[in-house]
């Protein structure tokens, strides 16, 4: 008899768009409905800060420092095999990171499952309605090529943060995206608030369209979204350090501060709000010398939240920065003077 396969989802979609707020949000839903889910959580920066939200029973693979679509292939293949015999989930979930291009992970899950008893069942991407629409109007340049590519590869389409848009801008990031990816149902979202049950009939409807993929060539955007793989400009800073890869280089990168010493709330958001555009994305764990709890710290697309935390294991206060061409030395040295700053305070 054939063995059961574990259902895989990949969770795609730029850098904030909201994939871990969907991810827990589908966590639940799959927990209460009697199965097991478990996830592979990658991230650019060094350490998991998206699994800080995830429940600590949820078994979690961590692929962190680099971006499983470039970095060594074989990374994720190995975690799912570590999962799927180790700890015998009925779905994982792939949060890819904001840079990923979905095409390469498509390939390494289908490759492994010709090994490993998984089965892909759909690409998820969400995305940041309001980037998106933002950057068609006005720079279309490397951000904007990914985040095509990521909304070609995917079954379900979430049209995320519309509570930060019109209704008349919402029509067009919505007759955008339906032109870029016309097979893919869409649903506009407010927190990756979707009817999850539309994540499981993708499942009922046995809709395989990885099935075939020895390079996604079952997918009926593969071959459009694969015709401008190179031209999208798949370029993370991790690529420097492959002199093999075949991609265009160092277009997103990202700095990880470790702080010594807590630092005052509000120098620190200050510091927040002045980052230069180029840094798009921010999160951490931080803790401050006015607050007495830990707080987790959001930045997305000038969107600034913090949320009172108490971490699981232990977890140093720590910052990761992600954007494009900006100067980690700059902004080290802006976290550094706000570390002294709090250490002279502290003794005067
Ligand atoms: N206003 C608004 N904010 C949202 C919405 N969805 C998510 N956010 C916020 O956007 C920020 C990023 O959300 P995440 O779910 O962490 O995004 P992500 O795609 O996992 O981010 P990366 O892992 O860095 O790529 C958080 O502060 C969320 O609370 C939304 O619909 N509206």
């Amino acid at each position: 008899m054939a063995q059961k396969r574990v259902t895989v989802y990949v969770l795609s979609g730029f850098l904030g768009s909201g994939k871990t707020t969907l991810l827990t949000k589908a966590i639940d839903h799959f927990t209460e409905a009697g199965h097991k889910p478990a996830v592979i959580m990658n991230e650019i920066g060094e350490v998991n800060l998206d699994g800080q939200l995830v429940a600590s029973e949820v078994p979690m693979s961590q692929l962190l420092g680099g971006c499983i679509c470039c970095s060594s292939r074989g990374d994720l293949a190995t975690a799912l095999h570590e999962l799927v015999t180790g700890e015998q989930p009925d779905v994982i979930f792939i949060e890819s990171t904001g840079i990923a291009n979905p095409l390469e992970i498509i390939d390494e899950v289908t490759d492994a499952s010709l090994v490993i008893p998984v089965e892909l069942k759909a690409v998820i991407t969400v995305v940041d309605a309001p980037q998106l629409l933002e950057l068609n109007r006005t720079s279309r340049g490397k951000t904007y090529r990914l985040m095509k590519e990521q909304i070609r590869c995917a079954n379900l389409l979430l049209l995320n943060k519309t509570d930060l848009l019109e209704a008349m801008a919402l029509q067009e990031v919505d007759a955008l995206v339906r032109e870029w990816n016309p097979h893919a149902s869409v649903h506009f979202t407010v927190f990756s608030q979707i009817d999850m049950r539309l994540i499981e009939m993708l499942e009922e409807e046995g809709q395989t369209p990885f099935a075939d993929a020895g390079h996604s060539t079952g997918h009926p955007n593969a071959e459009h979204a694969h015709a401008s793989h190179h031209e999208a400009g798949h370029d993370h800073a991790q690529h420097e350090q492959d002199s093999h890869h075949h991609h265009s280089h160092s277009h997103v990168m990202a700095y990880t501060h470790f702080f010594e010493r807590a630092v005052d709330s509000n120098a620190f958001e200050e510091l927040v709000s002045k980052l230069p555009q180029e840094v798009y994305r921010a999160k951490g764990i931080l803790s401050f010398s006015d607050t007495s709890s830990r707080f987790l710290f959001q930045y997305a697309y000038r969107e600034m939240d913090f949320v009172k935390i108490t971490p699981k294991g232990e977890v140093p206060d720590v910052a990761v920065f992600i954007g494009e061409n900006f100067s980690k030395d700059a902004v080290r040295s802006a976290l550094l003077k706000l570390e002294a700053m709090s250490d002279i305070a502290a003794e005067s």
